[in-house]
């Protein structure tokens, strides 16, 4: 019998959810939404390719139609940047890509991912029992010099059978592999930032469209849908 603290990586949705991260600008946006993205990333990481500042946030998000997802993401970044940032930007929800504590996670009062790097020897069922708050957990690749958006994936059998929270699955994901990590893991949602680009920060739209076609298709042979 399974503990009642555990759920279902699936959850209660019948199709996987697919956010797409990364995104730059409002025409990248647009075309994202467009090919059927239920979530898109904004990465306020300065280091990233994809990093962006609040005014071409601010724009990006006056763009996306109402029923999209905004997720803005962090990586170890300051409470008072964070706090700065939400003041400005219409976000619903915040993806922490760092080492944050649960406790630092939930001082915004925000919904949450907590993304957990993968590598041999760790316990991930026990790194998220630690973010009971979290509304998912997201499994990434580990890299000892890149904190996310390696477009590197990572060992799907090292991702634990049950975990305490709905699993978002992130890392090297593409049209080529995300119907088989589809049929592997069952996650909630799928997160793909690299593997839809035509370079670092700029969306390819052709990429994006096969990419949420595979998952659709994932989602019909696993018998999912109804
Ligand atoms: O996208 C980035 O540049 C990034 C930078 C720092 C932390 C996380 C980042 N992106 C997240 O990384 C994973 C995997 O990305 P990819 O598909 O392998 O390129 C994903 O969760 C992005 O949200």
């Amino acid at each position: 019998m399974i503990a009642a603290s555990f759920v279902s990586r699936k959850v209660t949705v019948s199709r996987t959810l697919i956010k797409i991260c990364g995104i730059t600008s409002a025409d990248d946006a647009l075309a994202a939404c467009n090919a059927g993205a239920d979530a898109l990333g904004l990465v306020f990481y300065e280091p990233s390719p994809r990093g962006i500042r609040v005014q071409q946030a601010r724009d990006i998000v006056a763009a996306i139609p109402p029923f999209v997802t905004v997720v803005a993401l962090f990586v170890d970044e300051s409470a008072a940047v964070i706090d700065r940032i939400l003041e400005q930007v219409a976000v619903d929800c915040i993806q922490f890509h760092g080492s944050e504590s649960a406790a630092f996670c939930e001082q915004f009062g925000r919904p949450y991912l907590k993304a957990l790097r993968v590598r041999p020897g760790q316990d991930i069922a026990a790194a998220c029992q630690r973010y009971p708050g979290a509304r998912a957990v997201l499994l990434d690749s580990w890299q000892p010099d890149l904190p996310g958006g390696t477009g590197t994936t990572f060992d799907w059998g090292l991702a634990p059978a049950r975990l305490a929270r709905p699993l978002v699955l992130a890392g090297g994901l593409n049209d080529s592999n995300v119907g088989a990590a589809i049929r592997a893991l069952a996650p909630a949602g799928v997160d793909v930032s690299g593997g839809v680009e035509r370079a670092p920060g700029q969306k390819d739209i052709p990429k994006m469209s096969r990419f949420i076609a595979a998952v659709r298709a994932a989602d019909l042979s696993d018998g999912a849908v109804q």
